[in-house]
Order: C-alpha cells, then sequence, then structure tokens
C-alpha cells in the first residue's frame, strides 16, 4: 500500500477560484456546480468528485439522491448506477450513525480505507477499490443539505490541513450558490403572486425612516422597477392627503397598542403623476425589536379598484329605480342624509306626488304600458327640476322630490309647475309587441308637500316630513285629486292649493 499521499493545496485554490467564476456566471446552477466538482477533480488528482442530496432522514436509515458527478475516467462514473438512485443507507453500523450524525452539525470526515477498523463501512469502500474519501457536508441555512465526496481510487489521499479547507470552501461556494439560486427563484414566484393577486409588498425601518418596495410596488407607483430608494416622503406622497391622515392615525393607534405582531388593514386612494387615484388596500403589521420596541412596519399594497368599482354599482343598483333611473326610497333617504348633515339651517321641502286613478291605465292599457308610462312621467317631472333637486321613486305610481334653498311660496309654485307638466300635455305611449298602438293619454297627478327643517336629528326629521307629505298628499287625493296640497306648516300665505277639476285619466290630443 502506497504512503497517502496530500492533494496540491494551491492547485485547489486555483480551481475554487475558477469554480466560483462558473457558479456565478452559470445561467443554471447545475452547470456551475459540475463545473467546479471538474476543476477540484483535476486539480485534486482524485478518481471522482460527487454530490449526494439528503432526501429524508429516517430513524433507522438516510435516503440520498446521488445528483452531481465529475470522474477521471469513464470507468469511475458511478451516477447512473441503478444503486445509486434515491438509496437507502440503513444505520446496522453504529460508525455510519456516527458518520450522519456528525454530517448534520457540518462535520467533514477523512478515511484512508486501509486504516480503517473492519465493518460495514470499510467493506463498502473496498467494494468500490476506493483507497480515500472524504466528505464535506454541504448546509444550507443550517441544515445539512447534502454531501461533497471525493473518492480516490488509485492512491490513498490524505486531506488533512489545506486540502481539507478548499474543500469546506468548496462545500460554502456551493451552499451559497444553491441559496442564491432559491432566493431568485422565490423572487420570481414572488412577483409572480404579486402580479396575479395585484399586490406590493413594502417595509418601512421605523428608526431610520428608511423604505423598501417589492418591484410590482415600485411599478404600481410609476418608478422604474431597480429604482434605488425611495424615500418615506416621497411613498407617502402616493397617497390622497385625506387617506394619509387616516393611515397616520391608524399607525399611531397601532404603535401605542405597540406589540409585535399588531396589525391594520385600510383602503385607501393611490396615484401616480398624470394618473387617476387607484383605490388600494393597505395591510400592515408590527414588528418589534428584541427589546421589544417597535421596530419596522410591513405588509401589502392590494389594488383593490375593481372591487370599489363593483361595490359603487352595487351601491347605485340598490340606490336607483330600475324601471325609471331615478333614486329609489333608498337612494333618496342616503341622500337626505348627507344633505341634511350639511346643511343645518336651510329651509327644505319633500314633496309627494302620486299618479290619480293610475289603476285604470293599467287595466285598459295593461301593465307594460303603465311601466312605460312611469318612465315617461320620471322624465317629465325630472325636466323640470334644477340640478341640485332630487326625484325619487318611492314605489308604485309615487315619486318624491326633495328641494332646498326654496321658501313655502316657491315650493308650493314648483308643486304647482310639476302638476300641471303632467296634467296638461297627454302623453303618447310608444308601441308594446303584439298591442295596438295606445292613443295619447293625459292623466293627472296629486301632490303633498311638507317642511323639512334641518336639526339635531335628522331621522325624526326625515320621517316626519314623510308623514305630513303623505298627510297633505291624502288629503289633495280626499279633495278632488289633480292638486297641490301643503301640509299647514308648509302652507304660503296664499294660495292655500290648487283647486282644479278633479280628472280621471281620458284620451285626448298629445303634444
Ligand atoms: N304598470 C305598473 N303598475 C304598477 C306598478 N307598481 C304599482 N302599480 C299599480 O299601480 C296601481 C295603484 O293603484 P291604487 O293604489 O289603487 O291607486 P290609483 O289607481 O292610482 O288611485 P289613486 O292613487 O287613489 O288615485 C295598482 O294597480 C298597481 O298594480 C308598476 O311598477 N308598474
Amino acid at each position: 500500500m502506497p504512503v497517502p499521499i496530500q492533494p496540491d493545496a494551491m492547485r485547489l485554490l486555483a480551481a475554487l477560484a475558477k469554480g466560483s467564476r462558473a457558479l456565478m456566471r452559470g445561467r443554471f446552477w447545475g452547470d456551475g456546480v459540475d463545473a467546479l466538482l471538474g476543476e477540484i477533480g483535476q486539480a485534486s488528482g482524485a478518481s471522482r468528485v460527487w454530490i449526494f442530496q439528503l432526501l429524508e432522514l429516517q430513524d433507522e436509515a438516510v435516503i440520498q439522491d446521488y445528483v452531481f458527478e465529475w470522474a477521471a475516467k469513464p470507468s469511475y462514473r458511478q451516477l447512473t448506477q441503478r444503486r445509486f438512485r434515491f438509496f437507502a443507507s440503513v444505520f446496522d453500523d453504529p460508525t455510519y450513525r456516527r458518520m450522519v450524525a456528525e454530517r448534520q452539525r457540518g462535520m467533514s470526515q477523512r478515511f484512508i480505507t486501509e486504516r480503517m477498523a473492519p465493518g460495514p463501512l470499510r467493506e463498502n469502500l473496498e467494494s468500490q477499490q476506493i483507497l480515500s474519501m472524504v466528505t464535506v457536508p454541504i448546509m444550507v441555512d443550517g441544515r445539512w443539505w447534502g454531501t461533497l465526496g471525493i473518492d480516490d481510487c488509485e492512491r490513498p489521499l490524505d486531506w488533512e490541513g489545506a486540502g481539507l479547507d478548499a474543500l469546506v470552501i468548496a462545500a460554502e461556494l456551493i451552499a451559497s450558490s444553491l441559496y442564491r439560486h432559491q432566493l431568485a427563484s422565490r423572487r420570481r414566484q414572488f412577483e409572480l403572486f404579486q402580479q396575479v393577486a395585484e399586490c406590493g409588498i413594502w417595509e418601512i425601518d421605523l428608526h431610520s425612516g428608511s423604505t423598501w418596495c417589492s418591484r410590482a410596488l415600485l411599478r404600481t407607483l410609476g418608478y422604474p422597477d431597480d429604482y434605488a430608494r425611495l424615500p418615506l416622503r416621497r411613498l407617502l406622497a402616493h397617497m390622497l392627503r385625506a387617506d394619509r391622515q387616516r393611515l397616520w392615525k391608524r399607525m399611531r393607534q397601532c404603535l401605542s397598542d405597540s406589540g409585535a405582531g399588531q396589525s391594520f388593514r385600510l383602503d385607501v386612494r393611490l396615484q401616480r403623476p398624470e394618473t387617476p387615484a387607484r383605490w388600494h388596500e393597505i395591510v400592515a403589521e408590527l414588528a418589534c425589536d428584541t427589546s421589544g420596541r417597535p421596530s419596522v412596519v410591513s405588509g401589502l399594497v392590494i389594488d383593490i379598484s375593481r372591487r370599489k368599482q363593483g361595490e359603487e354599482r352595487a351601491m347605485l343598483a340598490a340606490e336607483y329605480d330600475e324601471l325609471t333611473d331615478v333614486m329609489n326610497r333608498r337612494g333618496l333617504t342616503r341622500h337626505l342624509q348627507t344633505t341634511l348633515k350639511r346643511t343645518s339651517t336651510t329651509l327644505c321641502h319633500l314633496l309627494m306626488l302620486d299618479i290619480d286613478h293610475f289603476k285604470q291605465i293599467n287595466d285598459r292599457y295593461g301593465h307594460p304600458a303603465g311601466d312605460a308610462l312611469l318612465k315617461l312621467v320620471a322624465t317629465r317631472l325630472d325636466n323640470e327640476l334644477r340640478g341640485q333637486d332630487v326625484l325619487a321613486r318611492m314605489g308604485g305610481e309615487e315619486f318624491a322630490v326633495f328641494v332646498s334653498g326654496l321658501d313655502d311660496a316657491q315650493a308650493w309654485q314648483l308643486g304647482e309647475r310639476l302638476r300641471a307638466s303632467i296634467a296638461d300635455t297627454p302623453f303618447l305611449l310608444p308601441p308594446l309587441a303584439g298591442m295596438a298602438a295606445a292613443p295619447p293619454v293625459t292623466i293627472t297627478i296629486s301632490i303633498g308637500i311638507a317642511r323639512l327643517m334641518p336639526g339635531q336629528d335628522l331621522e325624526h326629521a326625515q320621517s316626519l316630513a314623510s308623514t305630513q307629505a303623505d298627510q297633505a298628499l291624502y288629503a289633495a287625493k280626499r279633495t278632488g285629486r289633480n292638486r297641490v296640497m301643503p301640509y299647514p306648516q308648509a302652507a304660503p300665505a296664499s294660495p292655500q292649493a290648487t283647486q282644479p277639476a278633479a280628472s280621471r285619466p281620458s284620451d285626448r290630443g298629445s303634444d
């Protein structure tokens, strides 16, 4: 048996330099590893350089796969042998169990076969004509990922000293390259996730005020992917002022409740130059340093503009009458609430309008014709109103008009104008499928008017006004229809109410 020789450390160092360049530049991680193993193999004159990847560590066995190999000659090749495909090494030998435990702790192992104690491990090496072997675990993120090994079948190589140091560096180069590769693929997955989820990721260091934004977020805000640094002030300037104030408030709350894991969600509008603001949801979570002080706040920015549009459409649909396209009762209630909150002194009026004898229209011309008439009535009433007045369909053939800034006499005049606009010009119903064209139809409406006094209790003011307007409307119906009747408090000095002759729907000429 020849005396063990040591590998040339300087040649190994040069091999590491070349191999590490290949690892850094290689398009595919595996190509770089192949190149590094080749450099090490040639520099050391070994027969075989290999990497086993750990697949599973069981109680009684370790499962590995033979994933990389460089061989000095084709006869030394083992990678393609079936016995090295997902091979299980059973811990029936205490030496082997110890070896695995040491590899888990990141320790290297060197063997000169001839000097080994008899046992399964020595037999295993002898069966492969291996004269010496060295193994260095590849630790990724502190965990045993796999093993770099070198077999020599021609000379016993003693790896103690600088040679082993070079191999440890090689294993670390492989680990860091694998780590970089994993990070790069995570980043790609992350980018994809952000693209699909229409979100971006951000982080703010509370001590320094420095920010980090993912590429997706930078893009959303109109910056290039590789934008160097986005100061906090500039980042926040993308948020509408009112939303920024709400954000600060939430942030202060979160910090005063301080504790890691405090989180909040907030809908804000973000804008980039020259484009309209879009709704985003901010999801934020606070993290503390080891002394428990808030140190970092980070989270997501999710584009919710489509959801907001949907919500707005749903709200509109919920507040508008499908048949006539004017507001419905719910819409009017919300409009009254927002308007009355703003104006505490302006006098407002609520007019309740009801088509007289509408049932007869349905009976005579059919329900679809009644629908068409309701639409025409809504359009005609709307044409008589100012931009700030609101027309709503309260249900059936009943409408309401809300006006502000008129005195009682002007409100009455408006009611009279509305009444006359309906009564004075007959309606021409559109031809309906399968029906004979209806002749022009003359109808009338009755109107009740009440004052709406803005005050502290909006709900009460509203319901009182609608009750009073309803009562006035009922009085208008009772006293002959086709008239405007103010509730006593809303009655102008004169005249009190219109008193034209009551009329029934009739067929008359139209305009
Ligand atoms: N075509 C149509 N008819 C409706 C609609 N909603 C309610 N109506 C009808 O409107 C009619 C209202 O009848 P009534 O409450 O008796 O009132 P009216 O016939 O107008 O009589 P007065 O109000 O007392 O003058 C009923 O026949 C309802 O079926 C609708 O959306 N479309």
